[in-house]
């Protein structure tokens, strides 16, 4: 099968209203999809031994959706790794600049603050989404296809399911790598623009403790599971035109069996997307956010896969990504509030992360 050939097949998908999803792992030149035979919504029983590709909400409680190995066909198609991540611009007119909805982020980092202050927390992750219109010429595929050669060291994926939604994205995070026995997950936090390249970044105090609290969680969540565990010192990540602190965290797996489950539930949602302690900042964000983040800072990817003798599993946090809703596009945003925050920044920031999605749609 060609690119053309699953472009084609996903395009019939969409005719026919059955679900498939498209993606493209980080610095990868294989571009995979899995067509569903049918528009049945199937979800993922909790031991997470499931084949298939999940996709699965922020909220853990919530259903879990999964196109199952068993009730669709999957492609791989070798695709041009011509594209760099580009230091991309956003034109002006796209960047919202609406006083209300400043107020309103501004205000919601200002309570997470005052939370933190208050209530023992040290990190809430608060966020937003924005609506922008789309041209109505642009359709999910082509969407797609410019995520795919504009950010070639982020998952890309493009998902589709009738009774849910469209969704799209290109995340820098990944929740999980299981590959046999090997495990790897990152700890991804802290945000400034891309201007000189990773070369010269220095880091402040603020993004530097934001980091490392998501580290310290991950080595402490995951000691009782994982053996052999090795922790990269913290460096800087380029993703579009931005700039996070990453450490990458691996080992090797104790028990294969209960694995999935267990190191699902103890790493999701992180602190990179809830905040620290996980219970406080995540009931704070239920009570004050004042939307459904849905899918956004949920994860999604490979689950059980069979790979040459080997079951692997590649999960990654669902950020960097917007709904379709008919010739709209819903892009989420957010970002982490410590003590030291300052509301117009953090809003500054999230304006910044529009710009990834925003770059596609208004290229
Ligand atoms: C919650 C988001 O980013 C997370 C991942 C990297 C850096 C982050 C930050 O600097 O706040 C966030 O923790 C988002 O992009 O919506």
């Amino acid at each position: 099968m060609s690119i053309d050939n699953v472009y084609t097949r996903a395009q019939k998908h969409l005719d026919q209203e059955l679900p498939f999803v498209l993606y493209r792992k980080a610095n990868s030149d294989q571009l995979n999809a899995f067509f569903q035979e049918s528009d049945i919504v199937y979800t993922i029983e909790k031991g997470y031994s499931d084949a298939g590709f999940v996709f699965a909400p922020f909220d853990a409680l919530q259903q879990q959706i999964i196109i199952p190995v068993q009730y669709s066909d999957h492609h791989s198609v070798t695709v041009e790794k011509n594209a760099k991540s580009s230091n991309v611009r956003t034109p002006l007119e796209h960047i919202i600049s609406d006083k209300e909805i400043q107020k309103n982020h501004e205000d919601l980092v200002q309570k997470a603050i005052d939370a933190i202050k208050t209530k023992g927390i040290k990190k809430i992750v608060v966020s937003r989404k924005e609506e922008v219109k789309i041209a109505d010429h642009l359709s999910s595929l082509q969407i797609f296809d410019r995520l795919l050669h504009t950010y070639s060291n982020a998952f890309v994926y493009l998902w589709y399911h009738p009774k849910i939604g469209t969704w799209l994205g290109a995340t820098p995070e990944t929740l999980l790598q299981v590959q046999d026995r090997r495990f790897s997950t990152m700890a991804l936090a802290g945000t400034q623009p891309n201007v000189n390249g990773k070369e010269k970044v220095e880091w402040g105090s603020k993004e530097l403790e934001e980091q490392q609290l998501v580290t310290d969680f991950i080595l402490e969540k995951v000691t009782p599971l994982i053996d052999d565990i090795q922790s990269s010192e913290a460096y800087t990540h380029q993703a579009a035109t931005l700039l996070h602190i990453r450490t990458d965290i691996k080992g090797v797996i104790k028990d294969t069996s209960t694995v999935l489950k267990s190191i699902i539930s103890a790493l999701h949602p992180t602190p990179a997307v809830c905040g620290f302690p996980r219970d406080k900042a995540f009931d704070f964000i239920l009570k004050e956010e004042g939307y459904d983040r849905s899918y956004y800072t949920g994860f999604l990817g490979e689950l059980n896969i069979n790979n040459k003798e080997q079951v692997n599993s590649d999960l990654f946090v669902n950020l960097r990504c917007m709904q379709l809703k008919q010739d709209k596009a819903i892009i989420y945003v957010g970002g982490g509030i410590t003590k030291d925050s300052i509301p117009e920044k953090e809003w500054q920031e999230t304006i910044k992360k529009t710009a990834t999605m925003k770059k596609v749609l208004f290229q």
